[in-house]
């Protein structure tokens, strides 16, 4: 079987990027993903925000934009599924092509600028799966053309409640103009403290930020979490960054870079985050994971859970249960007889 889901990743490869990607979430539709067997590995439980994640690789924002195969995903492994980035209205996204795969990186440049079948489609597809079980968090985002963006989030949480494990709210996608400015200290005040009223239950909700900040932006944003109540950051999204890419095919290309280069930076900001919020906050780890091993690293830089979707495009669906398999023996071998007991081991908080 491991063959067989190595061979077809290969010959998925040979296809337009994006056609690729509708063929696989086809094929997940028809149940013809992997079927890990059910971990229960105590060593990779974890208990955060009031939920029991199985292990602590989830499958990042984007790969399943609609909703379409969260149990799928699930069921090969996965210890949680995020699903959108979705907006109120549908959107197109920008003009194909607009996916780019950089083998030799094993990297991807996107601009698809949140092309989604909006709220309506996700709200159908969550409550057909309603009371199957399983964590899936709904990742929030914003319409390009909307004029009150924060209320494009508060929409969400009002439409998403009681069929979301946990929110993500987005404002880090470099493919939508303008949205990363929400990452600033007064909009960003307003915007979670605007998404948080509108939350009726004791939900989670998580902020996803970009690997591109300044250290002053940063503290600007650990001190708003802090001070706002929010339940826990993500770090990261794409990068608009082409830091040691060999230029030529693709490398060029505008939109956010995922996979292998973007791990180092996106590990660095993730360690800065736990010094900044003193280890206070929960920290989701994303970004180049591709194998136990960096999902170990993510977790001693302060990640309490841990996302991935560049690496399964290059390495098929069956990578998932590698990691948990490899991360296991990792935690195992240096004595941690949990994930939670790992937790930012390589970054020392000062007390105070
Ligand atoms: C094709 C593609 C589409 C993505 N779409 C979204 C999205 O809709 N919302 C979001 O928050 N992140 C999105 N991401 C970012 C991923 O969730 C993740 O943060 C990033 O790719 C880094 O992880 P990776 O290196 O494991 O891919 C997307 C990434 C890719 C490659």
């Amino acid at each position: 079987m491991k063959a067989l889901y190595a061979l077809s990743s290969h010959m998925l490869r040979l296809l337009d990027p994006e056609r690729a990607h509708g063929l696989t979430i086809e094929a997940l539709q028809w149940g013809l993903g992997p079927h890990a067997p059910e971990s229960r590995d105590p060593r990779l439980a974890v208990k955060l925000f009031g939920l029991d994640f199985p292990n602590p690789i989830g499958l990042a924002a984007g790969f399943d934009k609609n909703g379409d195969v969260p149990d799928a995903m699930l069921k090969a492994g996965f210890g949680f599924a995020e699903v959108g980035t979705t907006t109120p209205r549908p959107q197109e996204g920008n003009p194909r092509p607009r996916i780019f795969r950089l083998p030799a990186h094993e990297a991807v440049i996107n601009r698809l600028g949140f092309n989604n079948k909006g709220h309506d489609a996700m709200l159908a597809r969550l409550k057909r799966r309603q009371g199957r079980g399983g964590i899936v968090g709904v990742n929030l985002g914003a319409n390009k053309d909307s004029e009150d963006r924060a209320a494009d989030y508060v929409k969400g949480i009002e439409t998403f409640e009681g069929l979301a494990s946990y929110f993500t709210i987005n404002i880090s996608s470099p493919n939508t103009p303008g949205l990363r400015a929400l990452q600033s200290r007064a909009a960003l005040e307003d915007l979670i403290t605007r998404v948080l009223s509108a939350r009726k239950s004791a939900v989670p909700v998580l902020l996803k930020i970009a690997p591109d900040l300044i250290e002053e932006e940063l503290a600007d944003i650990a001190g708003v979490c802090l001070q706002t109540g929010i339940d826990g950051i993500i770090v990261s999204n794409t990068t608009i960054a082409r830091d040691g890419l060999v230029s030529g095919a693709h490398a060029d290309e505008t939109g956010g870079l995922s996979g292998k280069p973007l791990f180092a930076p996106s590990t660095a900001v993730l360690r800065r985050m736990r010094e900044l919020t003193e280890g206070k906050l929960p920290l989701v780890g994303v970004g180049g994971v591709s194998s136990g091993r960096d999902a170990y690293a993510k977790i001693r830089a302060g990640a309490s859970l841990v996302q991935l979707y560049t690496a399964m495009t290059f390495q098929g669906p069956g990578l998932v249960q590698e990691i948990a398999c490899e991360l296991s023996a990792l935690l195992k071998a240096d004595g941690f007889a949990s994930v939670a007991e790992a937790v930012g081991a390589d970054v020392p908080l000062r007390r105070s």
